[in-house]
């Protein structure tokens, strides 16, 4: 299915405004490109700064460089609390962080969306289309909604976008990740870990530009977490897609993710806590 999907997808997903398209060549040099140096990556963030506070205690998230290259899976890993929720919130662009100085996500057709100007300009209009046309996005649980049969639950993003899919292209997926003989049945009625690999297929299907996955292993045992992340690398590399694993997996993290990432935190005070990512 690949190059068809692909070329559709990327001739419908041309579709965010002009104004939040620059060329890569647009981009400025900074101090992290010395560390960093010709990183081409899907996604791309600077200096991210958000602060949250519960019961009186504060947490500030603090993320000087992070990306994610394309055709790779890129692990990030922390303890409980330490923003690993947070940081996908807003890689997934449902929460807004407090200061972003760069926050690009780039196209496999070269074009990019700066999202942070988005933010700064509050195009809710840019950002929800590229929510759903950009991120592909793996719950713990999978997520799939009961009352639809799993080929639905796949369909949805491309539906939501007014995609239309060819039958093989799903067959020829779900071929390759074994859930073939699910695709007719409720997802109460296949086990955990034919779940995630449909929820991993209804990720990638849109074509997204980066898919991000929440602890996609977490309710499954080694073996089944094994097939599904496997999964997940094997579309990674035949769609040159991208992919950010959140996970507490250090076998996984070992074995098929491309770079690492981890969280330190740092107790500031009695009730305060700052938490910087850093390239592992
Ligand atoms: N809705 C909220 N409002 C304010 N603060 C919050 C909220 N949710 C979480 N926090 C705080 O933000 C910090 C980071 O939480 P987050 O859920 O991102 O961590 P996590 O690494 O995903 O944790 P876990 O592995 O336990 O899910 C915590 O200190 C938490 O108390």
């Amino acid at each position: 299915m690949s190059s068809r999907i692909l070329s559709k997808s990327l001739y419908v997903a041309g579709t965010v405004a002009d104004a939040c398209r620059r060329r890569r060549s647009d981009r400025s040099s900074d101090a992290y490109q010395a560390r960093f140096p010709s990183v081409t990556a899907s996604l791309d963030v600077k200096d991210l700064r958000k602060s949250r506070t519960q019961a009186g205690s504060r947490f500030d998230l603090v993320v000087e460089r992070f990306f994610s290259r394309p055709g790779e899976i890129t692990a990030v890993v922390g303890e409980s609390g330490s923003g690993k929720s947070t940081l996908l919130d807003i890689l997934s662009l449902i929460m807004r962080p407090d200061s972003v100085a760069t926050f690009h996500l780039e196209r496999r057709g070269g074009d990019f969306i700066d999202v942070a100007d988005l933010w700064a300009r509050r195009d809710e209009r840019a950002l929800l289309r590229c929510r759903r046309e950009d991120i592909g996005y793996i719950l713990q649980q999978g997520g799939l909604l009961p009352y639809l049969s799993v080929r639905d639950n796949i369909l949805l993003p491309c539906a939501i976008l007014g995609r239309r899919l060819c039958n093989e292209d799903v067959a020829e997926w779900a071929s390759r990740l074994g859930i073939t003989e699910c695709l007719h049945r409720k997802p109460r009625h296949i086990s955990g870990g034919q779940r995630q690999r449909a929820a991993l297929l209804r990720a990638l299907l849109h074509s997204p530009t980066i898919v991000l996955a929440d602890e996609p292993t977490a309710a499954l045992d080694r073996e089944r977490g094994r097939e599904v992340i496997g999964g997940l690398q094997e579309a990674c590399r035949s769609l040159n897609l991208s992919a950010v694993l959140v996970t507490h997996d250090i076998e996984l993290v070992e074995r098929y993710s491309a770079s690492r990432w981890r969280f330190v935190p740092e107790r500031v005070g009695s009730d305060f806590i700052r938490s910087h990512l850093v390239a592992d």
